[in-house]
């Protein structure tokens, strides 16, 4: 009797479970939106995308070609993988293809942050922020920073075991509060802001329910802690009558009056500043060492490029300009390190009105995810895709080609591209000229939905 009550709820379960997912699809099935599957009503496909991460994608391109549509992290959206559709999207933000990120992030980083305004107010943010990193910024200003800041980081770090992922992630945030308002990594300062940036960093990837003990909940905590921190400095710096030389002092005095920013923009873009390099600097830092590490081939000539550099030199002089602008092979293994590790898996777009594109009709609202991901591993734009090859970078124009994406494009490419790769290529320069390593073992590396080392990622350091 028991086995038939469960036979009948099972039978029952299958076709309640059947009919919503029927009735799912029918809901979306508007004439002119592109093939795929929607999933469950509300959760749409978010469980299936997480847990088979690119495989799902890859599942659902081959049978719906590369642009279809989903509902996954609580939105309907449209997935591109298209490498010249994904420009198109990027090129036009102007036709209504504003970013589209979760609203936890929006909510977390501010509402002026760069990714939360479009239009003038973009045009406003970026410019201001352009101001702060350009080429001879950070030829005059960033790059002797970063030459003291790693230099100091990397110090005494001779037969310890060292956890790269931690270490990266500190360089990361610390080299630039010390750019932003030339924090003392040990500073009183620059220890509460870590403690709670790293709070604002969970917050900004969780579920935007306000309710204390969630994480968006201490993620808003501390974006009002680090408001009071940023306030309190700005305050200390209007009362002081001497300058500083560094990005918080041209932010409050900026030379171009088109770049004043209220005082509620210049804590959000410091926040963005910081959140921005973040994880893509110390992941790239990390994974570059990991690569580094299984391919000696690679280590020996990036190697001989900083030895190089560092026969021509006086000790204690810092990596200047031209050092760095002749780094050309580390600059290669800082590309590949990206492409092969997907450091960035695409970019986010809404739609902020009925749209045509690629032939189907969008609706207003909807989410579009720029998968640039599969792109890093085609064939046909990349020999062997697998395989950890630095030298196919050598030729610089790689990185204009069409399909480049690892750092956006459009409006909306990253304005801190060169900046983030001056501090890597400083950081391999004195952990490469300074150490060698083992790695101690046994770390686990994920690639999706982030790149992490779940346990960090441990080795041992010796003089090299
Ligand atoms: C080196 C590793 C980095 C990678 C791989 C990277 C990647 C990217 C990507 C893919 C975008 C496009 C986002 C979009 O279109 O929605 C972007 C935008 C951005 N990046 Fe980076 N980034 C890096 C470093 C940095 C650094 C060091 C900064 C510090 C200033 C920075 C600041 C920004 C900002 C502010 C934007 C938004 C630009 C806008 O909306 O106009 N990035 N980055």
């Amino acid at each position: 009797m028991a086995g038939l009550v469960l036979v009948f709820f099972m039978v029952g379960l299958g076709v309640i479970c059947s009919a919503l997912l029927r009735w799912n699809e029918m809901k979306y099935r508007k004439i002119g939106l592109p093939p795929g599957t929607m999933g469950w009503p509300i959760f749409g496909e978010t469980t299936e995308f997480l847990k088979q991460g690119p495989n799902f994608m890859k599942n659902q391109r081959a049978k719906y070609g590369s642009f279809f549509k989903s509902h996954i992290l609580g939105c309907p959206t449209i997935v591109s993988m298209d490498p010249e559709l994904n420009r198109y999207i990027l090129m036009n933000e102007g036709k209504g293809l504003v970013p589209g990120y979760p609203q936890s992030m929006l909510d977390i980083l501010g509402k002026c942050n760069i990714a939360a305004v479009s239009g003038s107010a973009h045009k406003s943010m970026r410019g201001a922020l352009l101001a702060l990193i350009s080429p001879t910024m950070i030829r005059d200003n960033l790059l002797p920073k970063i030459d003291e800041f790693m230099r100091s980081h990397l110090s005494n770090w001779d037969g310890k075991t060292i956890e790269v992922q931690q270490k990266t992630k500190e360089m990361a945030m610390l080299s630039s509060l010390n750019q932003i308002m030339g924090l003392e990594s040990s500073s009183v300062a620059a220890n509460s802001f870590q403690a709670e940036f790293c709070k604002l960093v969970i917050g900004t990837l969780s579920l935007p329910i306000n309710l204390p003990g969630t994480n968006y909940f201490h993620g808003f905590q501390a974006r009002k802690n680090i408001i009071s921190i940023l306030k309190g400095i700005i305050e200390e710096r209007r009362a002081s009558p001497s300058s500083h030389n560094d990005m918080l002092e041209c932010l409050l005095r900026p030379e171009d009056s088109r770049h004043k920013l209220t005082d509620d923009e210049i804590i959000d873009q410091v926040i963005t500043i910081v959140y921005s390099g973040y994880e893509t600097v110390s992941t790239t830092s990390m994974m570059a060492l990991k690569y580094l590490h299984d391919h000696p081939n690679a280590l020996q000539e990036i190697r001989e490029e900083h030895l190089a550099i560092r026969s021509r030199k006086q000790p204690g002089d810092p990596i200047d300009w031209n050092d760095f602008k002749s780094m050309r092979f580390t600059r290669a293994v800082i590309i590949e390190t990206m492409r092969l590790a997907t450091i960035v898996n695409g970019v986010l777009r809404k739609t902020t009105r009925e749209m045509q594109l690629n032939g189907f009709v969008i609706p207003k609202g909807w989410r579009i995810y720029v998968y640039t991901r599969e792109t890093n591993y085609d064939p046909f734009l990349y020999e062997e895709p697998m395989t950890f090859n630095p030298w196919r970078w050598k030729d610089k124009s790689m990185e204009s080609q069409n399909y480049f994406m690892l750092f956006g494009g459009g409006t909306r490419l990253c304005p801190g591209k060169e900046l983030g790769i001056a501090e890597i290529s400083t950081f391999l320069y004195y952990f490469l000229t300074r150490y060698r390593w083992d790695e101690v073992g046994g770390d686990k590396l994920l690639k999706f939905p982030r790149v992490e080392a779940p346990n960090g990622l441990h080795i041992r350091v010796s003089n090299y």
